[in-house]
């Protein structure tokens, strides 16, 4: 006799996640991702999942595998896919429950990790792109390295991350253009002018 029941159909933990509202958050270093995504929790009510946010979390857990994060980190270079996305996937889990949607902040740095995460979790429905020139970008990193204690926030390692930037990210935004997901949002301006450009973005996707 054959078993046959719903009853005995296991559930994934990935279930939670499957038709959740995703909005990727892209730009270079210190073009504004973190601050936009502050305020748009504070508006929308979003959830906010900092991938650089995620592996410096691990890195100060004092772990194995934090101590080769932060080598990496340091550098400037890539943390490997997996690691990254399985974090994304299990804090979007965690908070599967109580949110409307989430602000996936530094993710995809390439367009294989966005490939990945559309295999795994599902396709985001908005992409904003925060651009601001190289110099203002440098001139910010470099300021927020006076305070922010980020072991990355200095001009060697900088310089190296927007390489990385121009390299393996801005691909992404062209990636998604052609689904005509992406919103360009001119971050030179003051945060509050930046911010009226990401709400129009958002106040569009309903
Ligand atoms: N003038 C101005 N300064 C900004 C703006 N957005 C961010 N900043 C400043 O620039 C610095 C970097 O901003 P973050 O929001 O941390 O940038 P990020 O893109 O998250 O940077 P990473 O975490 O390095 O990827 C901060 O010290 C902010 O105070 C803006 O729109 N205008
Ligand atoms: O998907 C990611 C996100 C971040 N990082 C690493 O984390 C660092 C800090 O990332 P964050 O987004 O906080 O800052 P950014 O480099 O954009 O200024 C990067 O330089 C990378 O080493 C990574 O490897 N993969
Ligand atoms: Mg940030």
């Amino acid at each position: 006799m054959t078993l046959c029941c719903a009853r005995f159909r296991r559930t994934h933990p990935e279930d939670k996640i499957k038709n959740a509202k995703i909005i990727f958050v892209v730009g270079g270093p210190g073009s504004g991702k973190g601050t936009q995504c502050e305020k748009v929790v504070e508006k929308y009510g979003y959830t906010h999942l900092s991938s650089g946010d995620l592996l410096r979390a691990e890195v100060a857990s004092g772990s194995e595998r934090g101590k080769q994060l932060q080598a990496i980190m340091q550098k400037g270079e890539l943390v490997p896919l997996d690691t990254v996305l399985d974090m994304i996937k299990d804090a979007m889990i965690a908070k599967a429950d109580v949110s409307k949607g989430f602000l996936i902040d530094g993710y995809p740095r390439e367009v294989q990790q966005g490939e990945e995460f559309e295999k795994k979790i599902g396709a985001p429905s908005l992409l904003l792109y925060i651009n601001a020139k190289p110099e203002t970008m440098v001139k910010r990193l470099m300021k927020r390295g006076e305070t922010s204690g980020r072991a990355d926030d200095n001009e060697e390692t900088i310089k190296k991350r927007l390489d990385l930037y121009y390299k393996a990210t801005e691909p992404v935004i062209a990636f998604y253009e052609s689904r005509g997901i992406v919103r360009k949002i001119d971050s030179e301006l003051a945060v509050d002018d930046v911010f009226k450009q990401v709400c129009q973005a958002i106040d569009n996707l309903k």
